[in-house]
């Protein structure tokens, strides 16, 4: 049975493109919603099986007879479904099916085809790349490995490419993987480059400015200050400086100088957010269609419009989507003009808590994550939510205790930097992001704790405006009535993020019917993302992702499901038949 909400639009009064109107009804109808049974069965081999042995062949189609495969993305009239997130929606339920979306940086230690895969089956559903480190062709590995891995194994696992930028940073250390300052070391900070091997007690430094730009009495930060330095000597390009707090190196850390207590930026505040090595990055990137592209050090709007318009001029740059890194005190000074230009953002902390005081990321964490949701961007927050485990098969109970309230704030994502690039432990780490994840979830949801927030409206054109109001209304209805799922029928991904901006109680299966969208979609709260064709008839629609999904035992009769759509602006509440 089916009951159906549509907002019927005159066009004397909304405008809307002829495409969205259907037949006159009165403002809020119910009807009945005849649902066919006369489903057309496909034959679907492995995908339905979560099992790893059988996953290798899982995107796979299957004619009736069992003859030969086609791939993913030729068919036309099957489904696409993580498969990770089919074995989890099955083997707990809708309820329990996690929200919140995991990211892993790939490094050394996870960059191979079979490491990759660990990940995936671990529950990433956006795989990271920092440009700052390893070469194209290493990057293009990867790339490549992942996108086989959704082919091959039935993932969706999205890339995100995360730029170099151009503030301050130390060199490579020429292949060491680290090096140790020692209190009471006097190191040389050099803007020349070596040709050879690396002097001792040498660093070298990205910014040719530097040496004039710093002074004696000056303090060296690296890394925000897990290494620290005083500037006792300065001699043409050559900066020297005396360990004051010892530590551990690591290649292209980050620097900051400091005087008088406050951060410096002098001339290295001029620097473009975007290098000419980044946009040689950027060009790689569309070449080999990655899915996000973050921008360090955002420091205004302008630059994430520039890099968008840079995009929509290129074939393929249009389905890439923008994340603004907010990890400088000028992107927390512009932040609602670089979020409402972006595709999403990310809390940067490992940046951020360098260039503000450490006692103020949090609450610059809760402000980015609530302005996301008011805007309704995405918002990953990062670094060093399981930093120990780096070394260490467990986290720190204060780790647990950070990851679980960045999920209690309902941002979209977690990401691991170190932890999974180059720790001894990623799997160990998604595992305790994914199971912290859904207990703080459930444990919310089942206390009802989470505030109502407000949602400002954010849409200005009318069909949007209709679209945003029938999200809000589906997702409270959802609440109310303790439906199963929220399906959305979305062919560029934006009424999913609607629906998702509410964070409804119930999982939301956003149907579409490109693999680029559905890519993008796995970085959004709460979204299950499905690749499907369908039609302006939302009738067939429901009828085939019944069909599909019962096949694959994802749903069953009974189920209670809304559903809503961009192509008709509707709501539908129907039990599966
Ligand atoms: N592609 C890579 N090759 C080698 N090492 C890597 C790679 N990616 C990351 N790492 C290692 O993992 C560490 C953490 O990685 P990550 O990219 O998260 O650094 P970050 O400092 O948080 O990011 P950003 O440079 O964007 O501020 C790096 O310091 C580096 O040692
Ligand atoms: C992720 C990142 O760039 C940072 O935390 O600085
Ligand atoms: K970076
Ligand atoms: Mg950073």
């Amino acid at each position: 049975m089916s009951h159906s909400i549509q907002f019927s639009t005159p066009s004397r009064t909304l405008h809307l493109p002829p495409t969205r109107l259907h037949p006159p009804l009165s403002s809020f109808s119910f009807r009945q919603f005849p649902l066919t049974s006369t489903f057309k069965h496909t034959s679907l081999r492995a995908s339905s099986s979560p099992s790893p042995d059988s996953s290798s062949s899982s995107s796979l189609l299957h004619s009736p007879n069992g003859t030969p495969a086609v791939k993913s993305e030729e068919r036309s009239s099957g489904i696409d479904v993580d498969t990770v997130t089919e074995a989890e929606l099955k083997e707990n339920g809708f309820r329990s099916t996690r929200r919140t979306k995991l990211i892993c940086t790939i490094g050394p230690a996870t960059c191979g085809f079979e490491q990759l895969s660990a990940l995936a089956e671990g529950g990433m559903n956006v795989a990271r790349l920092n440009m700052c480190h390893g070469t194209r062709d290493w990057h293009r590995d990867v790339i490549r490995s992942v996108r086989r891995l959704n082919e091959e194994k039935g993932f969706a696992v999205a890339i995100m490419m995360d730029t170099e930028g151009s503030e301050i940073h130390m060199g490579d250390l020429g292949g060491e993987a680290s090096a140790k300052a020692e209190d009471g070391e006097v190191w040389t900070f050099t803007v020349r480059a070596f040709d050879a091997s690396r002097p001792e007690r040498t660093i070298s430094v990205s910014y040719d400015g530097f040496a004039e730009d710093v002074r004696v009495g000056d303090e060296l930060l690296v890394d925000g200050g897990m290494v620290r330095f005083d500037v006792i000597e300065k001699i043409g390009p050559d900066v020297k400086c005396l360990c004051t707090d010892p530590g551990l190196l690591l290649p292209r850390a980050n620097l900051t100088f400091w005087r008088d207590g406050s951060l410096v930026r002098e001339r290295n505040a001029m620097l473009p957010t975007i290098s000419s090595k980044d946009w040689l990055d950027i060009d790689f990137g569309i070449a080999e269609g990655v899915d996000f592209i973050a921008v360090s050090f955002v420091k205004s709007a302008e630059v994430i419009n520039h890099l968008k318009s840079y995009l929509a001029a290129r074939p393929g740059g249009g389905d890439i989507g923008v994340i603004a890194k907010i990890e400088s005190i000028d992107s927390l000074t512009n932040l609602e003009e670089i979020i409402l230009a972006s595709d999403g953002a990310m809390v940067a902390r490992g940046d951020l808590g360098a260039q503000i005081p450490l006692e103020q990321v949090p609450a610059a964490q809760q402000r980015i994550v609530k302005v996301c949701r008011e805007l309704n961007k995405p918002v990953i927050v990062a670094s060093q939510l399981l930093e120990s485990m780096i070394e260490y098969p467990t986290p720190t109970r204060a780790e647990v205790a950070d990851v679980s309230e960045a999920v209690r704030q309902r941002s979209d994502a977690l990401m691991l930097s170190g932890e999974s690039a180059m720790g001894q432990f990623p799997d160990k780490a998604l595992t305790v992001l994914r199971s912290v994840s859904l207990r703080i979830e459930r444990w919310w949801r089942e206390e009802k704790r989470y505030e109502a927030t407000p949602l400002q409206a954010i849409s200005s054109a009318s069909s949007d405006k209709i679209s945003e109001e029938i999200c809000n209304s589906a997702s409270k209805m959802a609440n109310n009535l303790g439906v199963d799922a929220v399906f959305v029928y979305t062919k560029n991904g934006h009424m999913a993020s609607l629906v998702s901006r509410c964070r409804p109680d119930c999982p939301i299966f956003a149907f579409t019917n490109t693999t680029s969208v559905r890519r993008r979609l796995n970085l959004q709260w709460g979204l299950i993302p499905f690749r499907l064709s369908f039609s302006e008839d939302m009738e067939s629609n429901l009828n085939k992702t019944f069909s599909l999904l019962k096949s694959r035992g994802m749903i069953k009769s009974g189920d209670l499901v809304i559903a809503v759509s961009d192509m008709l602006q509707s709501i539908q509440v129907m039990n599966v038949p």
